[in-house]
């Protein structure tokens, strides 16, 4: 099949010789950083291979995930998403989710882990909070050193976003792992159907891992899909909306979804991905770095006022210069990433 990886337009990054975020290898980080800088700001994305997580670990998350979707409906519910409950966390059956807007319905069930301490099936299914943990924890210290790489490829302190990412899977942070499973469709016709509707992500980065059912889609600069295509063991890398506007746009967040296959062998086999959404602390800014040291200030007073707290390194930002080409982002208007996130997840839940 033509896709983006056999024709190899998708960059793919080598993260062996990187050691940790607390204990990295300068050489290491150094040539990671350069790599990933040119995949998110010329593609958006990248695919890691040597990221340290074992595929026995996602395997064990989506048998835990299976056994839960197996369950009696009523048994299902207890362990909803709660809208109101201030953070993504629990089961959003299928057709719950509005990306593409309109009637379409997205076919897949998501259990969100945000919160390891509580609302997760073990009564249900025994173990699916230890290997939901295990998983967690590779996926959060990934993120930490592609969070120490980021920040090194643009110029910044190589703790810049670790300081604002503190809390990743604590309280006081939306960081998600959204375990996906994706039902067969059978061979009946799927219009008005689609295993997830096109979007771009809403925090700092993704990382996604998948089995090999493929479906995954990505929007090129000519505004055209390209199919991803399938590399044995990758995770994939994406911008999210909040990536995009601190670097005033040069990192585009990745507008991507998961079609429905042609092919009815394909349609009649369930698909299995985890997307690990990496998001700052709730009280973060979200205001592009690249202001001038006046602007910033400007910035950092409205923020004050409006009670937010104030951005983590602000003083660095005039290290980054704005992209060539694209409006300067100087007006925008300071919010949270806490209120970001709540304003994105009020329309995608939206009924
Ligand atoms: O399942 C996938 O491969 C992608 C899922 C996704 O993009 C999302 O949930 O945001
Ligand atoms: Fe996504």
């Amino acid at each position: 099949m033509d896709t983006l990886l056999s024709r190899a337009e998708i960059p793919i990054i080598d993260l062996a010789h990187m050691g940790t975020a607390e204990a990295p290898v300068r050489s290491g980080v150094r040539r990671v950083a350069a790599q990933l800088h040119s995949s998110l700001a010329g593609k958006g994305l990248a695919l890691l291979v040597n990221h340290g997580i074992p595929e026995e670990r996602l395997r064990a998350v989506y048998r835990a995930l299976d056994k839960f979707c197996e369950l009696p409906p009523a048994r299902r519910a207890a362990y909803l998403r709660q809208a109101d409950a201030g953070d993504n966390h629990g089961y959003v059956p299928p057709g719950c989710e509005r990306f593409s807007g309109g009637e379409v319905r997205e076919v897949r069930h998501a259990f969100n882990v945000a919160r390891l301490d509580r609302g997760l099936p073990d009564a249900e299914v025994p173990g699916f909070s230890d290997v939901a943990a295990a998983l967690a924890d590779d996926f959060r210290r990934l993120a930490a050193l592609l969070l120490r790489a980021l920040a090194t490829g643009l110029g910044l302190q190589g703790d810049y976003f670790l300081r604002s990412h503190a809390r990743m899977m604590q309280s006081g942070n939306a960081t998600c792992m959204r375990t996906l499973y994706y039902p067969p469709l059978g061979a009946e016709p799927t219009a008005g159907l689609t295993r997830c509707g096109e979007h771009a992500d809403y925090g700092t980065f993704t990382l996604l891992a998948q089995d090999c059912e493929g479906g995954l889609e990505v929007q090129l600069p000519n505004r055209r899909w390209g199919r991803v295509g399938h590399l044995p063991g990758a995770i994939l890398v994406n911008a999210g909306e909040l990536l995009e506007t601190w670097t005033g746009g040069n990192y585009a967040a990745l507008r991507h979804r998961v079609v429905v296959p042609e092919q009815e062998g394909a349609r009649c086999r369930g698909r299995h991905s985890v997307a690990f959404f990496v998001h700052p602390d709730d009280d973060t800014p979200v205001a592009p770095l690249a202001l001038t040291p006046a602007e910033a200030e400007v910035q950092t007073t409205q923020a004050q006022a409006s009670g937010v707290a104030t951005p983590p390194g602000r003083g660095l930002a005039r290290l980054m210069s704005a992209p060539a080409g694209k409006p300067s982002p100087k007006h925008s208007p300071i919010y949270t990433a806490y209120q970001h996130l709540q304003m994105r997840l009020r329309e995608t839940y939206a009924s």
